[in-house]
């Protein structure tokens, strides 16, 4: 007799990158007896249902989270309050409500606000991604060997808590728990401001009247193009993301200028040292961070780990 799935029926709300990799996912490891997606617009559910990952694709959140044990919002930070409103009436006591936001704190505070006591809610965030989104963009890999950390409220059920790192972890992913706003400061120095880093750079580059556009590109074979990739990722992600995370970027940023501007001293002052002393210090954390397995910069990794093509088969 084989083994039931682990979840009867999983709903997903948001079937971007993130939402279509756990589809992929999820149905690649046999880990739901049926899942079951929204999407907002008819084309996207048109495509959705010619992809054929899910069981059923419907139009309304309230349906979709019909049933469902597990039900995940893969959709920006700023819509998760929102939504969470509008299925609360509509969830399955005792299913677990979880979702894959950039930002811990205010989708934790925004989401419980509206949950009924009888759901087990569990915030979670796969520390996993890539520049594109759409229901094209997932793969089954995307989670494989990286880090998925999540953000229980101190209440929260620890059977509902781990049978979510379960999920997770039979996506490929390794769990960490921690505290909400813990996580956001965290994620605001190693994902947040070198978005925001990105985003400045590649617009600089743009505005500058004598480097014209043509060797902007020309000429971007290396770190540079690495910015470009970086601020290529979606406007209505990042926006949610840093008016969620306000504090802790701010906090992240202040930092950040003050040592830019040690920098600048050292480069204005012709003082070597310093700049040789910086580099060093900055070389030894990028190669603790390789040799530690924790390589986060190449987004094909889960491709290459499960050894695919690309999507578009280079
Ligand atoms: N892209 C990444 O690298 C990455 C990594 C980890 C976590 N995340 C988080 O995952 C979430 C989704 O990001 P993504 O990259 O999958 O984005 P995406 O743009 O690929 O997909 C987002 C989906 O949400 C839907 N959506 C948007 N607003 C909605 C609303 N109000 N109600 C219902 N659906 C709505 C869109 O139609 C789309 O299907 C975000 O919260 C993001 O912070 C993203
Ligand atoms: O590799 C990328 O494209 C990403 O930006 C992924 C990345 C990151 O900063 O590491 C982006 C946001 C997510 O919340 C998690 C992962």
């Amino acid at each position: 007799m084989s083994t039931p799935p682990m979840f009867g029926r999983i709903a997903l709300i948001g079937f971007g990158l993130i939402g279509g990799s756990i589809a992929r996912a999820a149905r690649a490891q046999g880990l739901a007896g049926e899942i079951v997606t929204t999407a907002r617009s008819p084309a996207t559910r048109a495509r959705v249902q010619e992809l054929g990952i899910v069981d059923r694709v419907v139009e309304t959140n309230a349906e979709a989270v019909k049933d469902a044990d597990l039900v995940i919002l893969s959709i920006p930070v700023g819509a998760c309050g929102p939504v969470a409103e509008e299925i609360a009436p509509h969830l399955k006591p005792g299913a677990i409500v979880s979702d894959v936001g950039s930002v811990k704190g205010m989708v934790l505070r925004d989401m419980s606000a509206h949950l009924p006591k009888t759901v087990h809610f569990v915030p979670a965030h796969p520390v996993a991604g890539t520049e594109h989104s759409g229901p094209d963009s997932g793969f089954a890999e995307l989670f494989i060997n990286r880090w998925c950390i999540l953000t229980p409220p101190p209440d929260a059920d620890p059977a509902a808590v781990e049978k979510l790192a379960a999920f997770w972890r039979a996506l490929g992913a390794n769990v960490e728990t921690m505290a909400a706003d813990h996580h956001d400061l965290v994620l605001a120095v190693t994902s947040h401001l070198p978005h925001l880093i990105a985003y400045t750079i590649v617009g600089t580059a743009d505005e500058l009247e004598d480097v014209t556009q043509a060797e902007v590109l020309k000429f971007s074979a290396g770190g540079f193009r690495d910015f470009t990739r970086i601020a290529a990722s979606d406007p209505t992600m990042w926006r949610d993301v840093f008016l969620a995370n306000k504090d802790a970027v701010l906090e992240m940023l202040g930092a950040f200028q003050e040592d830019l501007s040690k920098l600048t001293r050292a480069i204005r002052r012709g003082d070597g040292d310093a700049l040789f002393d910086h580099f060093t210090r900055t070389r030894a954390i990028r190669r603790g961070i390789v040799s530690l397995g924790q390589e986060t910069a190449d987004p094909d990794f889960g491709r290459k780990h499960a050894n695919l093509p690309k999507p578009d088969g280079k």
